[in-house]
């Protein structure tokens, strides 16, 4: 059973950075002393098991898994049940069990918090999620677009009908700025977090900048203490942390 604070990373479009934020805020809240559950609930378009370079599957104990565990986090994903990175091609009602196994059948033990990360948009792994998880709140991940801001509300909207509470929200990829310089490169326009945030009468939490992946680390998305992504990250856990007290 899921004990904690549990967070829903969502977005309106995909590609957007929901599983690098997913990520790298469960790995900095854990740095930071706190115990934490990492759940891929893109259960088609899974990621997280590669992110966090975990090849291992999870072990059972008198009919409950054991989460696997990395950089401290524990986790559990779609990618850990089905063999050679087949596709998943459940339909609605056998999604809503997964999103219950995983909240319900984990051996999770006491936990600070829980990251969810959701599929894009508002489909029946979201309906489900509302359904089985109804203490979530929720975070919403958007560029700095305003086209993907927009797209973005309708995934708050939805938390809102289901009286989830609203945390804020993150702009991914907000900017890129060059090593040992001042410039900041708008690359992708600017403005969306802003004005998402004001739409759903919330706050940003954060402004992440571009910055490019450690292709030679094993986990190249997680961003390490050489980086600014590490100083923003730790900064976002901080925020949220004092936020949900
Ligand atoms: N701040 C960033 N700087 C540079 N690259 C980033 C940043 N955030 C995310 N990315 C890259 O963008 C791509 C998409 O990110 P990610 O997979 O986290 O998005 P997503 O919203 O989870 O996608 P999906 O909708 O497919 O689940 C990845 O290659 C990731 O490494």
């Amino acid at each position: 059973m899921l004990s904690g604070n549990v967070i829903a990373i969502t977005s309106g479009k995909g590609g957007v950075g929901k599983s690098t934020v997913s990520t790298n805020l469960a790995v900095s809240l854990a740095r930071q002393g706190k115990s934490v559950a990492l759940i891929d609930l893109d259960i088609y378009g899974f990621s997280i098991p590669k992110m966090m370079n975990v090849d291992s599957r999870p072990k059972t104990f008198n009919g409950k898994i054991i989460p696997v565990e990395s950089h401290g986090v524990k986790i559990m994903s779609m990618g850990f049940l089905i063999k050679n990175n087949d596709p998943v091609v459940w339909r609605g009602p056998m999604l809503g069990k997964m999103v219950e196994h995983f909240s319900k059948d984990v051996m999770w033990g006491e936990l600070d918090y829980c990251i969810l990360d959701m599929p894009p948009g508002t489909g029946d792994i979201a309906l489900d999620m509302h359904l089985n998880i109804p203490q979530s709140k929720e975070i919403i991940v958007t560029t700095p677009h305003q086209t993907a801001s927009i797209v973005a509300e309708r995934a708050g909207t939805m938390a809102q009908k289901a009286e989830h509470d609203i945390l804020g929200v993150i702009e991914n990829m907000s900017y890129f700025q060059p090593k040992e310089s001042n410039e900041k490169y708008f690359l992708f326009g600017k403005g969306g977090g802003d004005l998402l945030a004001e739409r759903l009468d919330t706050d940003v939490l954060a402004k992440l900048p571009i910055e490019e992946p450690i292709e030679t680390s094993e986990t190249p998305s997680i961003y390490g203490e050489d980086t600014s992504l590490f100083q923003h990250y730790s900064q976002l856990a901080e925020v949220i942390d004092q936020k949900i007290k």
